[in-house]
């Protein structure tokens, strides 16, 4: 038995125990299995997946994100901004603007302190949104982009259009956000043989040029209230797509609230949010 001291922390009701791993030591072929184990609702701690602070020899802060399955993810929104939480209010840095690693690449975070000295609005420069199919990845001409592209599925014809934010991502358009076919069509997608990798769903509503509905079957653990990642691609795609513009602030309503975010006439995505610590505890591992 193994005793992992973690915290719990959500952005947006996207919640993931997260290990500090500058203290703790976790051996690396148990990582998926301690995922599958913290996430429990029954036996373990329940959440979304397991979140790993890490050194880095590039930044300040690295983070991995494990899904509630067990799977390795590249990249997670919601969990870089508790990342940069947990990484500035521990002092694992000093300054309020500081990059962090992920396995997608580095991005930027920069902390927003109260005076309490609580973080609780962090804004991620996510760089730049990945758009050809070999970078999603998904089958077909490796270079190029899948805007509102004929998606057959069983025997009915949908439209979608991929993005990377350094994972992938599968945007469906829909009429009212409330009949979106999450469940149904959301596990179908996600283990479509057209993307090796399999691929996060997420079905959108267009409110107003500067306005979505968003809801999300993430890749790895099903219906979550919130996906950063997959907030940022849908305003890329919305823009892709001729629905929302460029270079303004796009308010996405997610399940557990919302997410401001800008793809930027410079080429990046700033998304901004909050990040909240539930509790601390210790877990036990038994493998
Ligand atoms: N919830 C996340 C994304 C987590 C990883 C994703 N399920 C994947 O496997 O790519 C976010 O906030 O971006």
């Amino acid at each position: 038995m193994q005793a992992i001291p973690f915290t719990k922390m959500h952005g947006l009701g996207n919640n993931y125990i997260y290990v500090d791993m500058f203290k703790e030591n976790l051996k690396e072929e148990e990582l998926s299995d301690i995922a599958i184990a913290v996430s429990s609702i029954y036996t373990g701690i329940g959440s979304d997946g397991m979140i790993l602070i890490c050194p880095s020899d590039v930044a300040p802060v690295k983070m991995r994100i494990f899904n509630n399955d067990g799977s390795e993810g590249k990249n997670c929104g919601n969990g870089l901004r508790c990342v940069a939480k947990y990484a500035y209010e521990k002092k694992l840095v000093h300054d309020k603007t500081f990059k962090i690693e992920t396995l997608s690449g580095l991005v930027e975070a920069t902390v927003q302190e109260s005076e309490t000295g609580e973080v609780n609005i962090v804004t991620v420069d996510m760089g730049v949104p990945r758009l050809s199919r070999d970078q999603i990845p998904m089958q077909g001409s490796e270079k190029s982009e899948v805007i509102n592209e004929p998606f057959p599925v069983d025997g009915e014809v949908y439209h979608i259009t991929t993005v990377s934010m350094g994972n992938p991502h599968g945007i469906f358009y829909v009429e009212n956000i409330e009949a979106a076919p999450l469940t149904t069509l959301g596990p179908r997608v996600e283990k479509d043989e057209r993307f090796p990798e399999s691929v996060n769903v997420e079905f959108v509503e267009v409110v107003s040029e500067s306005e979505l509905h968003f809801r999300v079957w993430e890749r790895g653990s099903g219906i979550t209230q919130a996906c950063g990642t997959g907030a940022c691609a849908a305003v890329v795609a919305s823009v892709l797509n001729g629905k929302t513009k460029r270079g303004i602030e796009t308010t996405v309503h997610l399940a557990g609230g919302d997410l401001f975010i800008t793809w930027t006439e410079e080429g990046n995505v700033l998304m901004t949010g909050p990040a909240e610590t539930i509790c601390t505890g210790t877990f036990f591992y038994r493998s």
